[in-house]
């Protein structure tokens, strides 16, 4: 498994913002859209493309264009919905999968409540997006649906990421097939004992979402 955190002056400017307590619900959904397009432009480096040419006004070009499969982008629900619009705004001619998923408050377990994904995703790169991984749970359980259904490579895009996560991904995909990907705006430094990640920016979908 490979992890990327993104080393950039305004992915750390609009995190910084993203943390902070007094920044509301629109400007928190307008920076979460910006965040993940930045990091999409480091996650997206592998996507397949084939080569094409195209006439210039002037002569034939060779360029590329994305390979088929299309990819497919898969944002957890709920608090991954609020990196769709970021990620399809990169990568407008991808398909879009759903998972719904949430942690036990108590137990730290992942549940899955919704799964509307292609059947065979028999080599199809994917692109999961959920802003936290902190116990990597959730993510976990999210990949291993998505190569249970052959998909063949996956990036998982988060907007922060606890070192106790990436470990738990480690651990789960070392030596797999196919190859996992982390990129991340940020490792911050530890989970608390409600697995809240330190120091974090709180409930991801509550901020973007409100507390239901
Ligand atoms: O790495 P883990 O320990 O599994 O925790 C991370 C998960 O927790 C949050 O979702 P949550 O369960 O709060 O659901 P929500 O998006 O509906 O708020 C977050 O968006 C991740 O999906
Ligand atoms: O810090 C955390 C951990 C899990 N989910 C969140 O939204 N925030
Ligand atoms: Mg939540």
């Amino acid at each position: 498994m490979e992890t990327l955190a993104v080393d950039h002056p305004l992915i750390a400017h609009k995190l910084t913002m993203l943390r902070d307590v007094h920044t509301d619900s629109p400007t928190f959904r307008r920076l979460a859209d910006e965040l993940v397009t930045l990091l999409a432009y480091e996650a997206t480096r592998d996507v397949r493309v084939a080569e094409v040419t195209v006439e210039t006004p002037l002569v034939p070009a060779q360029g590329v264009q994305l390979a088929s499969p299309k990819p497919l982008v898969v944002p957890i629900l709920r608090a991954g919905l609020g990196m769709l619009d970021g990620m399809t705004r990169l990568l407008p001619t991808a398909e879009v999968g759903f998972l719904g998923m949430i942690r036990d408050e108590g137990s730290l377990q992942a549940q899955t409540y919704a799964t509307r994904l292609p059947e065979d995703l028999s080599g199809r790169q994917c692109y999961v997006l959920d802003p936290m991984l902190a116990t990597g749970g959730t993510l976990a359980a999210a990949v291993k649906l998505l190569f249970e259904r052959g998909a063949d490579d996956v990036t998982a895009i988060c907007l922060l990421a606890a070192p106790e996560g990436l470990k738990h991904m480690e651990q789960e995909f070392e030596g797999t097939r196919a190859p996992v990907r982390v990129v991340t705006a940020a490792v911050d430094s530890h989970l608390n004992d409600q697995g809240f990640i330190m120091p974090g920016l709180g409930d991801a979908g509550d901020r973007l979402y409100g507390v239901v």
